[in-house]
Formats: C-alpha cells, sequence, structure tokens
C-alpha cells in the first residue's frame, strides 16, 4: 500500500482485551479511572417537541476530574445517536433520537430531518459536558449522496439514500470504470453523480458533491466539500493510491468531487455560532468521519485479520478484517481501507428493517423467548424490505420472498431469522471465496445484536463463534475517531 499520506487512524490503542460478552446484557459496567461506576443505563424517554428521545448519563464522582470528552455522532437509517466518552473510552453520555418526518410534497425532506435531529441531538447532551468535548466526529449511511451549490450550500437535487439504485447511469458507469469496479452498482455515489450530471438541468459549475456524513460535519465546520476515504470508495477514490483514479478524474464532472481526508482528520474548529449557542469550548474541534458499519466495526475493536462484524441494523452490513483486498460489483462486494489491512464486505438490504415492518422490537422480544435457536426452520425466505438486493446477490430487481408464512407468529420469526442468518454465511463464504482472510470469529453491532437467540442461530448457522461486541453502537467508533484525531494533533 503506498506511503500513507493520511496519518494511521485505524491503529487505535485497544481499550481493552475483551472484544465482546456473550450472553444478553442488560447493562453496561465500566470502572474508569476515576471511580465512576454506572450500571443498567436510565434510559428516560421523554416526548420534547413532540419528538422521543432517549439519554442516558452516567454520574460522574467528579467531573472536574475528566479532562476531554470526544463525541461521536451515528446518523444510521432508522435514527441517530450519540456518544461521548474520555480518552479510556469510558461512555459519559448516550442519547437516541428517531428522524422527525418532514415532507416536501410527496417525498421526505431528508436535509430537513437530519439537520433537525443533529441540532436536537447536540441540544441533548448535558451542558456541562459539552464545554469538555474536545473533538467531534460522525458516520452516516454509505452512498447516501447530496449533490449542492458549493457558493451557497444549496441543494441541487434531493438526496439519494444509501440503498436507493440509479440503473440509468449503470451502463455510462460501467463503460468508464474498470470491469466488477465497486462503483459498478446501480446503488453507488458514482451512479448517483452520473445520473444527476447526465438528467439534471441544474448550474453544474459551482456544484459539489457530499455525502450524508461529511454534509452533517459541514453544518458544523463550515469548509464544503471534504470526505473521507470511506465515504468515498463508493463515488470511485482508491484509498490506495491515495486518489482519485485517472479514469475518473478525466471525467467532465470531476470539479464536482470532495476532497478527501483519512476518516479522523481534524478539519476545522466548530463554528462560532454554534459554538457559544450550545456552549462547546473555543478549541472544539470538527474531523472528517466515517461510514455507519465501519464505525460500528471500530466500536468492536476488532484489530486481528480473520475477526469480523456484523452490522444487524435496518440492513446487514458485513465487515471481515482482511490482508487482502477484494472486490466484485457482480455480488456487492468491496473493500474498504483499514490503516495497512482491508475491511472487506457488502451490505445487504435484509436485516431489521424486514423485522420492522412486521414485528415492533416488544414483539420481537417476546416471539424470540419461544424459539428453540439449535432447532432448523426449514421455512426458507429472501428477508427484504422491498425489491432490490445489493450483496451477496447483485440484483437491484430481486423480489422478497416471506411465504409462506405459518399461523405460528415465533415459527415465522424463526424462519426470518434463520434465512437472514443463511444470507450472512452466504456473505462470509463468498468473501473467502474471492480471496479474502477466512473468517474466524464474527461480532454483533446494530439493534439485532440485542437478541441473544438469533446469536445463537447465527452461531449454528454460519459454524463460528458469534457473540455480541462489547459496544454494539456506531455512535462509539465514531466517538474513537474523534479522540484519535486529537491524538494524531
Ligand atoms: N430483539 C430484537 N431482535 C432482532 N432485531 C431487533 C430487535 N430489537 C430491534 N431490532 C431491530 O433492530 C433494528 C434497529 O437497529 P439499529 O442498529 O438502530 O438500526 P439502524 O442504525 O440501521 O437504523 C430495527 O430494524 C429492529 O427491527
Ligand atoms: O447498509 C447501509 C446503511 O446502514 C450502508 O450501505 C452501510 O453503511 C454499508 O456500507 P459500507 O460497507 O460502505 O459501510
Amino acid at each position: 500500500m503506498a506511503a500513507s499520506l493520511h496519518h494511521s487512524i485505524w491503529s487505535l490503542r485497544p481499550l481493552s482485551s475483551q472484544h465482546s460478552i456473550s450472553g444478553n446484557i442488560n447493562s453496561k459496567k465500566s470502572i474508569s479511572r476515576i471511580g465512576m461506576q454506572y450500571g443498567k443505563n436510565n434510559y428516560r424517554s421523554e416526548s420534547r417537541r413532540g419528538m422521543r428521545f432517549q439519554r442516558s448519563n452516567c454520574k460522574a464522582n467528579s467531573i472536574t476530574d475528566v479532562a476531554k470528552l470526544y463525541l461521536g455522532m451515528d446518523f444510521g437509517t432508522s435514527g441517530a445517536r450519540y456518544a461521548i466518552i474520555d480518552k479510556e473510552g469510558v461512555i459519559h453520555s448516550e442519547g437516541k433520537r428517531d428522524y422527525p418526518l418532514y415532507l416536501n410534497g410527496d417525498a421526505v425532506d431528508w436535509v430537513r430531518s437530519w439537520k433537525t435531529t443533529l441540532f436536537s441531538l447536540l441540544e441533548d447532551i448535558p451542558v456541562t459536558l459539552r464545554s469538555l468535548v474536545a473533538s467531534i466526529s460522525i458516520d452516516g449511511t454509505s452512498a447516501t449522496t447530496l449533490i449542492l451549490d458549493s457558493k451557497t450550500g444549496e441543494a441541487l437535487a434531493r438526496p439519494l439514500l444509501y440503498n436507493e439504485s440509479c440503473p440509468d447511469a449503470l451502463p455510462i458507469v460501467k463503460s468508464i470504470a474498470p470491469l466488477n469496479h465497486t462503483v459498478c452498482s446501480g446503488s453507488s455515489t458514482l451512479c448517483k453523480l452520473v445520473s444527476w450530471w447526465t438528467s439534471s438541468d441544474s448550474s453544474k459549475e459551482s456544484a459539489v458533491l457530499m455525502h450524508q456524513s461529511d454534509w452533517l460535519l459541514w453544518i458544523l465546520h463550515g469548509k464544503i466539500g471534504v470526505s473521507d476515504y470511506n465515504n468515498a470508495l463508493k463515488v470511485g477514490y482508491d484509498p490506495e493510491l491515495e486518489s482519485y483514479p485517472p479514469w475518473l478524474k478525466s471525467q467532465p464532472y470531476s470539479h464536482v468531487l470532495p476532497t478527501i481526508q483519512a476518516p479522523g482528520t481534524i478539519i476545522s474548529t466548530l463554528k462560532e455560532d454554534i459554538r457559544t449557542k450550545l456552549g462547546f469550548p473555543e478549541d472544539c474541534v470538527v474531523c472528517t468521519g466515517t461510514t455507519d458499519s465501519i464505525a460500528a466495526f471500530l466500536a468492536a475493536r476488532a484489530t486481528q485479520p480473520g475477526k469480523a462484524v456484523t452490522s444487524l441494523g435496518s440492513t446487514l452490513a458485513i465487515k471481515l478484517l482482511s490482508t487482502t483486498r477484494i472486490e466484485d460489483a457482480r455480488f456487492g462486494v468491496y473493500s474498504h481501507r483499514l490503516d495497512d489491512k482491508w475491511l472487506v464486505g457488502g451490505a445487504s438490504n435484509t436485516g431489521g428493517a424486514v423485522l420492522r415492518q412486521l414485528f415492533s422490537d416488544e414483539q420481537l422480544e417476546n416471539l424470540s423467548m419461544q424459539i428453540n435457536p439449535m432447532e432448523a426452520s426449514s421455512l426458507d425466505y429472501y428477508p427484504l424490505p422491498a425489491e432490490g438486493e445489493r450483496f451477496p446477490i447483485a440484483d437491484p430487481k430481486m423480489v422478497p420472498r416471506l411465504s409462506p408464512r405459518p399461523e405460528c407468529d415465533a415459527a415465522y420469526l424463526h424462519g426470518i431469522l434463520e434465512s437472514i442468518a443463511r444470507i450472512e454465511a452466504k456473505g462470509y463464504a463468498l468473501l473467502k471465496d474471492l480471496g479474502a482472510t477466512e473468517a474466524e470469529e464474527v461480532f454483533t453491532a446494530g439493534g439485532g445484536s440485542k437478541n441473544d437467540k438469533w446469536t445463537k442461530i447465527r452461531e449454528r448457522v454460519l459454524g463460528l463463534p458469534v457473540s455480541r461486541a462489547l459496544q454494539t453502537e456506531a455512535a462509539y467508533g465514531a466517538a474513537l475517531l474523534a479522540l484519535k484525531a486529537t491524538e494524531q494533533g
């Protein structure tokens, strides 16, 4: 790999040797260096301005003992979260917000929803902690694409989400990119850019492309058009060359591409007006982010090749630490850079979004209790929330398969969980077949990680040790990025 112009952001100090705790964790125990300990999260769910928010604050014995804190924010598929840690990785506060629904005609006004959520979460942070925050980072959903006017900051088109596809642009992208390159997928950021470029009649000379987390960070630091080499992978940036490849730089829209830094690179201080209004310190810096599933991997602190993290959120994203880089758009397989190694994997549209269409979280918990995870389900589904799949089958026309539905809901859920586990197993087998380091252990992040029965089903189907990561929230990984940025200076 080319000598890195980017500092090594991935050699995060392992803050603890233990990566996971098996079994169902319903509380986080942490004895910090300042003798602070907090047990079960005291989530208080309050309604404020009609939006549900949850906050958990550990009560520091002596807050003045904490020199500096680090804020990570995760803008996932169904909601956003924050985590505030100290340099030992002890959590001082966490919070969560569902996205408020704003409509712009028939379309969801995501720009307004995400911006509202950003400031709601910042305001949810206890004022006493805000004054100690030294650095902020944000992760977002990968390939969620915004195109803005770099002069005004106004959006030139509606955001295109991570799982939206622009098949119209695929033939053009395939004609310029290498065979089976990561961008050769309808849901790639480059397909979204080319689709806009070829169809929009808005002004193009001052356009700039940003990903969801880049855009949220821009609101905080004010330097438009800056991204990171994880988010930029799917627009065609080459993290090994540390540049856009010649076949992309020669395109008429190359001026729209953002400048790239390593994840966790300080961009600027927090904007004055936000800082003074919300009570953050003068030296609070904002740094580049990453994608949500990479932040989840960072949170798990898996550092050896063969270790993997499956993010069981609204989607199923798998990340395997490998010494070899692989990519094949025919199957939706690509490699993100992780210092001198590669995070190989892909993201399926299966996952929690399908479960949420059928069951409430409470029903999931109750029905799961009735499942015997050591018994294989004979039901064979391909659970998708809608038409389209990205990995391990890259088919934008793939239709969900969720029938026949048995009378018993517990049996139905068992079949769905087992079918999702089979997709996960197929994904890991595909990575091995394509030459990646073989998976030897899987940690789990995301909302599905709390389901102990599902963990056991997955362990049986994958034939590998599967456990819940010690930290299951991507926001924790983003906070580690913010911490790392300040250590790099
Ligand atoms: N007990 C459970 N078993 C399985 N899945 C669950 C359970 N509780 C919540 N989930 C799923 O977790 C998902 C939310 O996880 P989360 O990581 O917050 O998603 P995202 O960040 O992608 O929005 C929901 O789709 C929900 O169906
Ligand atoms: O499914 C998703 C949303 O949660 C994203 O696609 C996920 O971020 C996977 O993308 P990447 O592997 O680039 O992080």
